[in-house]
């Protein structure tokens, strides 16, 4: 049972600004061919808004949390903060207590109901009989903002449910839980898609599906269809036309080439979602994202520009955007593919004008353009991690690092881990050295079938794999709840991956552990990544099957001998 933490109650002033939505604003809003550039080559245009500069919390007051989350693991305060570190002697190495506890210390549950959020009486019921009781902050924020029609970008920390944030006000419109169900038929004779979900990896996108399947219940499942590559694709053609679903979730690829093919009705939808939306800006997806940009909600679907979009766009469409991660790339994107949108965050609504009122920005890292984005002011603090994480690093040498990925695991006695490299090939030499030393471990990527990534995803979930070896594609989206450690056995390129990668440990507010195992020459990165994080990811040694906290001196010195 989650036990629901209460939290202050939030008062949004989000006005109804449906009057406001001008039709040729609209217009100028979903102007596709002006805002191209927001599509960009990964690790390129993409780059994060840093943290740091979202007004995160400095260095001493990052380390105040992180005292209380230490002490909660049963870790001294003798070791920070970290200008202290110095005149302790090797006695302050401390043992980390990693308890496993099924308890969620920091659930980040809002005080209301969801009845009280303005959901129809039948999907309350279906969440009850689910086991969901209580909204979380950010389900809180944006539920009744998404059932007022505003367009959205929702930010929250990994693991905090965006997911229902945005998929129980949608099932509050559409389909048989809607207010009122009566009208129920019309999409089935209209044969119309009402709600586009896109998500940039068939694991994210199926697991979407189930979700609203959970929701939808056995008899009405199939009122929404997966459209994710990999997968045969005549068979997503056929159930489109023999079920006629109302919400169909996928990948851009899939959906642009059903699309194409004229298969998939969307004229008239009435939301697109966009989850990991910054991923869906990769340069990659451009092509695929364009055409369903230019489609979904649009009624008159000849697909020519220009005059077509003087008449076709509906206003009536929202658009959705999610991440953990808000790059400026977003903010951008959503100015223009959105109408008017608010940025919702778990304690906060505001509209992007009121959030530009803080003082100048800065992008670190950003290619921005300076006309565009001296416009901007600073945005309200923005976390992406959870807050009951537990960061380490750990230097060895390269031919060592599986070995010490498997002491971690049995240092932390950790049941369910996400170890992430970045190449394919060492993946699976990690698989095998792990399963010789009787670990049970598999792995996890593109090169895989649909149906063996699936088998492998299920096996975990499951239990039965205790390490799954993956690399960026489970880095966003993966919900396992029981992974109570995440380890970076090849370091991750920025602080937005470590944050995705993170994120898979710690969720719902529940404890995790992160462990990044790196080489002496890499250990400036992981300084990097602590700066730009503003987290404390401290230095850590395996003895004797415990995990202890060790001065970094102390460790690269061993390390070098
Ligand atoms: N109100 C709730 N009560 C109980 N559990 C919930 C609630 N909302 C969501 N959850 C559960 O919390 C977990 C995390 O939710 P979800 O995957 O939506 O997080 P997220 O914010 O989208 O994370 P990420 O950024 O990693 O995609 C899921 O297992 C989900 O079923």
């Amino acid at each position: 049972m989650m036990p629901a933490l209460t939290a202050t109650r939030s008062c949004f002033l989000v006005g109804n600004y449906l009057s406001l939505r001008i039709f040729s604003r609209l217009q100028k809003s979903v102007s596709f061919h002006t805002s191209l550039p927001v599509f960009s080559k990964v690790g390129h245009e993409t780059e994060p808004l840093m943290l740091t500069s979202l007004g995160l919390k400095s260095e001493t007051e990052t380390t105040t949390g992180n005292e209380k989350n230490r002490l909660q693991h049963g870790v001294s305060t003798l070791e920070f903060p970290k200008s202290k570190r110095k005149k302790v002697g090797s006695n302050r190495e401390k043992l980390v207590a990693a308890k496993k506890s099924p308890d969620i210390p920091a659930a980040p549950f809002a005080a209301q109901s969801f009845s009280e959020l303005g959901l129809p009486p039948l999907l309350v019921d279906r969440l009850e009989k689910e086991g969901f009781k209580v909204p979380t902050d950010v389900q809180a924020a944006a539920i009744p903002t998404i059932l007022k029609r505003r367009d959205v970008v929702i930010q929250s920390y990994t693991g905090s449910g965006k997911t229902l944030a945005y998929l129980l006000p949608i099932l509050s419109g559409i389909g048989p839980l809607k207010e009122d169900s009566s009208t129920f038929d019309e999409p089935k004779i209209k044969s119309e898609i009402e709600a586009v979900i896109v998500a940039p990896s068939r694991e994210l996108g199926m697991q979407i599906v189930r979700e609203v399947e959970k929701l939808l219940g056995p008899s009405d499942k199939k009122l929404v269809q997966q459209l994710v590559g990999g997968a045969n694709r005549s068979r997503q053609e056929d159930a489109l036309k023999k079920n006629k679903p109302v919400i169909v979730v996928g990948t851009p690829g899939r959906i642009a080439e059903i699309s194409t093919a004229g298969k998939l009705h969307t004229h008239s939808c009435r939301y697109l979602v966009l989850d990991e939306v910054d991923e869906l800006l990769a340069f990659n997806f451009r092509e695929d994202m364009h055409r369903i940009l230019e489609h979904v909600g649009r009624q008159s679907g000849t697909g020519q520009q220009g005059s077509n979009r003087s008449q076709g766009w509906q206003p009536e469409r929202q658009t959705i955007m999610v991440s953990a991660t808000v790059p400026f790339s977003v903010i951008r994107a959503a100015r223009s593919w959105a109408n008017d949108p608010l940025l919702v965050q778990a304690k906060s609504v505001a509209t992007l004008e009121s959030v530009s009122s803080a003082g100048p920005i800065n992008f670190p890292g950003t290619t921005s353009n300076s006309s565009s984005s001296s416009n901007y002011q600073k945005l309200p603090a923005v976390q992406s991690l959870p807050p009951n994480l537990q960061h380490y690093f750990f230097v060895t040498r390269k031919q060592h690092k599986v070995d010490a990925l498997r002491r971690c695991v049995h240092a932390l006695d950790a049941k369910s881990s996400i170890a992430f490299m970045n190449h394919t090939k060492q993946l699976k030499d990690a698989v095998y050295k792990l399963k010789a030393r009787g670990i049970k471990a598999a792995e996890l990527h593109g090169d895989l079938s649909k149906l063996a990534r699936s088998t492998i995803l299920k096996k975990f979930k499951d239990g039965e794999v205790r390490v799954l070896l993956t690399n960026e594609l489970s880095a966003r989206g993966l919900d396992v709840p029981e992974c109570d450690l995440v380890v970076n056995l090849e370091l991750p390129t920025d602080s937005v991956h470590y944050a995705h990668r993170a994120g898979r440990t710690g969720r719902l507010g529940r404890k995790g552990t992160v462990v990044s195992i790196c080489e002496d020459p890499e250990v400036y990165v992981v300084k990097k990544l602590q700066k730009q994080l503003g987290i404390l990811i401290q230095g850590c040694d395996f003895t004797e099957g415990k995990l202890l906290v060790t001065e970094e001196e102390k460790m690269l010195k061993s390390v070098r001998q």
